[in-house]
């Protein structure tokens, strides 16, 4: 309790008021050393003041321990109990000396010591009062204060016994001073060990501490573990349930199944067929489906190309659009792009300005900056193409400054750009059509430098000044100009280069090497096709325009500024001529400056031209980058018209030439064909009169020769019976002779008679035996009778002529004898036609209906040679009397008789084709018309036409004009 009271005062004392109660000063080096454990009082300062510890060290540390100040009841209770212990014993001790040694030196009251008790009063009451803190209660302090008097009423009677005391008291204070080191000593041991116990009660609290938490872990472990394990209970509770519920399904279903597959067994075969077809549907749907997608694919490319067509057609000048990626200075400043490439593929390029919302544009095509030089010229090279077809184009980079014009028509070594790239093509393409065309390839280079036309092939200091002139219709040129005749790729790009070396380059603040002119490469190609002669010259632009630049921007001065501004005018001057052109106005102003005056021939229609409108990225740049993009969309909407092919003029009067001259030719042939044609149809006429008359002929022929060859057969009969009379009447008239004369010439006149054959000498004498009906020899009548019976009797009819000849002649005179040299007989009788007699006449004089009634007996009677007499009653009979001779005379011939064409006709035919002198062609078809004509006939013909390898004109010319025949 004492302890805790003086604890408390001291904390009391402490809080209540340091001035007024100063903190006792420490009083030995020893004890200074616990300067910051425990109060000490100095004794230098204060030597009569007694040194009392002011606080243990337990307290202190408890306090800061605990609440930082007042040790609460927490505090006290945490405190190990030894160390309470220890701090009341160390705090108790001193005081109750003190308290004793004060009571002590109270009791003697002397008037001298009066001084020492005042003096050491205010030690005591200080020390009580630091010792104890707050002190005894008022009433105590009065009953103290009364004492104290009294006290020192009587210590002025005895001051030696104070004086002893006072001794005492010293001793005792010294005794108490070394007693209160020990304890200090003691007080200095206990608190480190107390210190050393704080320390590993701490190090257990933590430890403790730790465990708990582990444990409390541990606890948390095990709970969340107990958890899992109902959790897993209850899931592996619900799994069994499932489980149990899949089995009984599975049961039903394999159930169901064995029932289906019964079921099955009878529909299988429907259902695989069923099957079959749908997937035989899905296969066809597939195709179709795939025949689609192709149609569609091959749609859209075919409406692209019509797209393509048409724009090629309108003449629209064709718009693709590039943008650089971002500089390395841009991206250390952090720019950001403006520019969206989404629907870049479909030509679409979206610009999203600060303020405003996005804006669209559409190109012919979009390259965004990742896309490389190759990819811009796969869609480049059909121009160049078209320049060895023979028409101009056009192709020209617009832009701000440093947006990467040059990069694209130039390029850099390792990523060559449009110009080298489209020579390569043309040289390419030339290779290729080599045989087929011829190309001659001149180089000029040229670049307009504030407005002026500077030739950059031309060497020396001096330039000329050159000036563009209109050279023809629609044809500009610049009179002067270095044209380099290049043979190859190599040299082509040698004097590019040389050009682009000498173009005006300097640095400004948007480009370090901006173009500050307009640099144009001019590649004019003259093609000759080698095939039909058709000349062409063709010219190719390549341009590198300057780049529009704000000079606010681009901080340029000097000459620098000079070309800015010459720069821009010239590219508004291009401006003001593309909106004439896009609105249609009457009069375009090509000639405000030099580059439109030079871009005339390319800007107005007789052109292919390309613009390639180059855009930043970055955002700092929208309004150029707008600018440049309206511009661009303008120059799409030109319409220019249809491109013309640049056929070479001075080559195209001649073809004009050779045109007419052809022209006039045909018209020659034609009418030469025409002539022919006639002549054919009136020869054809006539050759179709002769074969018709021929046939008559032959028919006639025909007759005539059975007719003949009876006639012959008759008169060689009488011939024979005539021999035999005359051989009879000279044997008769020699039997005569021998009998009456038997002179010597008689064996004369028979050989003269046998040397004689029968030679007819006078037809007089046929003639007269058949008018006379009394001759032995076969007259007419019997003639008409044995053929009448042959008739009847076909065979009757065959007996030899000779026999009977011989039977007659032997009746006549009984003897008979053959006659020595029949054969030359037999020639002499045969009278061949004359040639003259068998040549009829054209149809034209005589009516064919008169030729028709008569008959070809008649003919021939007509025509007979007088030599041979028709028989007497052939000429006076009736003509049912002559038919039936005929009748006889060709049933008479046993064997058949060929009969060629008369050479008469074909010396008839050839006469008829010596009048169409100077046809062979026409000759030869008249020649070869078949005698029966018909099909046939014409397939003959036909065949010998190709074994004698006419032409296919010919040919066709005849059957031309047999068809029209
Ligand atoms: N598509 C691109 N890819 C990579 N770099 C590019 C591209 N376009 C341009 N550049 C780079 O941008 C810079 C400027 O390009 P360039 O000189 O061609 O611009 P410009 O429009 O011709 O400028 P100016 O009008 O001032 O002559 C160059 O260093 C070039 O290499």
């Amino acid at each position: 309790m004492k302890d805790e009271e003086g604890s408390g005062g001291r904390g009391r004392g402490r809080d209540r008021d340091p001035a007024a109660a100063p903190p006792p000063a420490i009083s030995s080096p020893a004890s200074a050393k616990a300067a910051g454990r425990a109060r000490t009082v100095r004794m230098a300062e204060a030597p009569d003041l007694i040194i009392i510890p002011c606080a243990p060290a337990a307290d202190e540390e408890a306090s800061a321990a605990g609440s930082g100040g007042v040790p609460s009841a927490g505090a006290q209770q945490d405190t190990p109990d030894y160390i309470r212990r220890g701090g009341a014993r160390h705090r108790v001790t001193p005081l109750e000396l003190f308290t004793a040694a004060v009571s002590d030196a109270a009791s003697p009251s002397s008037g001298d010591e009066r001084g020492g008790a005042t003096a050491a009063a205010p030690v005591g009451a200080c020390v009580s009062e630091a010792a104890v803190g707050g002190g005894p209660s008022g009433p105590e302090k009065l009953r103290a204060a009364e004492e104290e008097e009294e006290e020192e009423e009587d210590a002025s009677g005895c001051g030696g016994e104070m004086e002893r005391r006072y001794g005492l008291l010293l001793r005792e204070k010294e005794e108490c001073r070394r007693l209160l080191e020990d304890l200090m000593r003691e007080n200095e041991v206990k608190t480190r060990e107390c210190r050393e116990a704080q320390e590993s009660l701490r190090d257990l609290q933590m430890e403790l501490m730790r465990k708990s938490m582990h444990v409390g872990s541990l606890a948390s472990a095990v709970e969340g573990q107990v958890k899992e394990k109902s959790r897993l209970c209850q899931l592996l509770k619900e799994l069994s349930d499932k489980f149990k519920v899949l089995k009984s399904a599975h049961q039903n279903l394999r159930q169901e199944s064995l029932e289906y597959k019964k079921c099955m067994v009878v529909d299988v075969t429907q259902m695989s067929t069923t099957i079959q077809q749908y997937v035989n549907q899905y296969a066809s749907l597939e195709h179709e489906f795939n025949d689609l997608k192709e149609k569609f694919s091959e749609e859209a490319k075919e409406r692209k190309d019509l797209y393509n067509k048409l724009i090629e057609l309108k003449g629209n000048i064709r718009v693709f659009c590039r943008c650089r990626p971002l500089n390395a200075e841009e991206i250390a400043e952090g720019a950001s792009t403006a520019i969206d490439f989404e629907s870049a593929k479909d030509g679409e390029l979206i610009v999203r300005g600060h303020v405003s919302s996005k804006k669209v544009f559409r190109f012919d095509s979009v390259f965004s900056p990742e896309e490389d030089q190759e990819k811009v010229f796969e869609k480049t090279a059909p121009f160049a193409t078209s320049v060895l077809d023979g028409f101009n184009v056009c192709i020209f980079a617009y832009g701000q400054t440093g947006t990467g014009k040059t990069f694209t028509m130039e390029g850099i070594e390792g990523a060559r750009g449009v110009n080298y790239r489209t020579l390569e093509e043309l040289f390419r393409i030339i290779g290729e059509r080599e045989g087929m065309f011829q190309y001659e390839v001149t180089v000029s280079v040229l670049e307009v430098y504030n407005e002026q036309i500077r030739d950059l092939l031309q060497t020396g200091a001096t330039t000329k000044r050159l000036e563009v002139r209109q050279v023809a219709e629609g044809v500009h040129h610049v009179p002067g100009l270095v044209e380099a005749r290049v043979a190859n790729l190599n040299e082509a790009w040698e004097v590019l280069q040389t050009g682009s070396k000498a173009r005006s380059v300097g640095s400004t603040n948007a480009n370090e090497h901006s173009s500050r002119s307009h640099c144009i490469h001019c590649v004019m190609v003259k093609g000759e096709n080698l095939m039909h002669g058709e000349c062409t010259k063709s010219k190719l632009w390549l341009i590198d325009l300057a780049g529009s630049e704000r000079v606010t921007k681009t901080d340029a001065q000097g000459e620098r500024l000079k070309e800015a501004q010459n720069i821009n005018k010239s590219l508004s001057a291009l401006g003001d001529v593309i909106s004439a052109l896009a609105t249609k106005t009457p009069h375009i102003p090509f000639r405000n400056s030099k580059l439109t005056h030079l871009l005339q021939d390319s800007l107005s229609g007789d052109s292919k031209t390309l613009m390639f409108v180059q855009i930043s990225p970055n955002e700092n740049d929208v309004g150029e980058t707008l600018c440049s993009l309206n511009f661009a969309s303008r120059v799409r909407g030109i319409e220019l018209g249809q491109a013309r092919k640049q056929v070479d003029i001075a080559e195209l009067s001649r073809y004009k030439l050779m045109v007419g001259k052809a022209k006039q030719e045909g018209k020659n042939k034609d009418a030469q064909i025409k002539s022919m044609e006639e002549t054919i149809l009136t020869l054809e006429a006539k050759n179709k009169a002769k074969d018709l008359l021929t046939m008559n002929l032959q028919e006639k022929v025909k007759e005539l020769e059975s007719q003949l060859l009876v006639e012959r057969k008759i008169a060689r009969q009488h011939v024979d019976n005539k021999i035999a009379q005359d051989h009879l009447q000279k044997q008769n008239s020699m039997k005569e002779e021998s009998l009456y004369l038997r002179s010597p010439m008689t064996e004369r006149n028979l050989n003269s008679t046998a040397e004689k054959p029968a030679a007819p000498k006078d037809f007089g004498m046929t003639k007269h035996m058949f008018s006379d009906s009394n001759t032995d020899t076969y007259s007419f009548k019997q003639l008409m009778s044995l053929s009448e019976e042959k008739e009847n009797n076909p065979e009757a009819g065959q007996l030899p002529l000779t026999t009977k000849a011989r039977r007659v002649s032997m009746c006549n005179s009984g003897v008979y004898q053959q006659p020595l040299n029949p054969a030359s007989r037999r020639t002499s009788l045969i009278p061949l036609p004359r040639r003259n007699s068998l040549i009829p006449p054209l149809p034209t004089a005589k009516p064919a209906a008169a030729a028709a009634v008569s008959s070809p007996l008649d003919k021939i009677t007509e025509h007979l040679s007088p030599p041979l007499p028709s028989p007497p009653v052939v000429s006076n009979d009736k003509p049912s009397r002559s038919k039936r001779i005929n009748s006889i005379l060709r049933r008479s011939l046993q064997k058949k008789v060929i009969i060629r064409p008369p050479l008469v006709a074909q010396a008839g035919r050839k006469a008829d084709a010596v009048d169409a002198q100077g046809i062979d062609s026409v000759r030869r078809v008249a020649r070869r018309v078949p005698m029966s004509g018909g099909a046939a006939g014409q397939r003959v013909q036909q065949n010998r036409d190709k074994e004698r390898g006419w032409n296919n004109n010919r040919t066709n010319l005849r059957r031309g004009s047999e068809g029209r025949l």
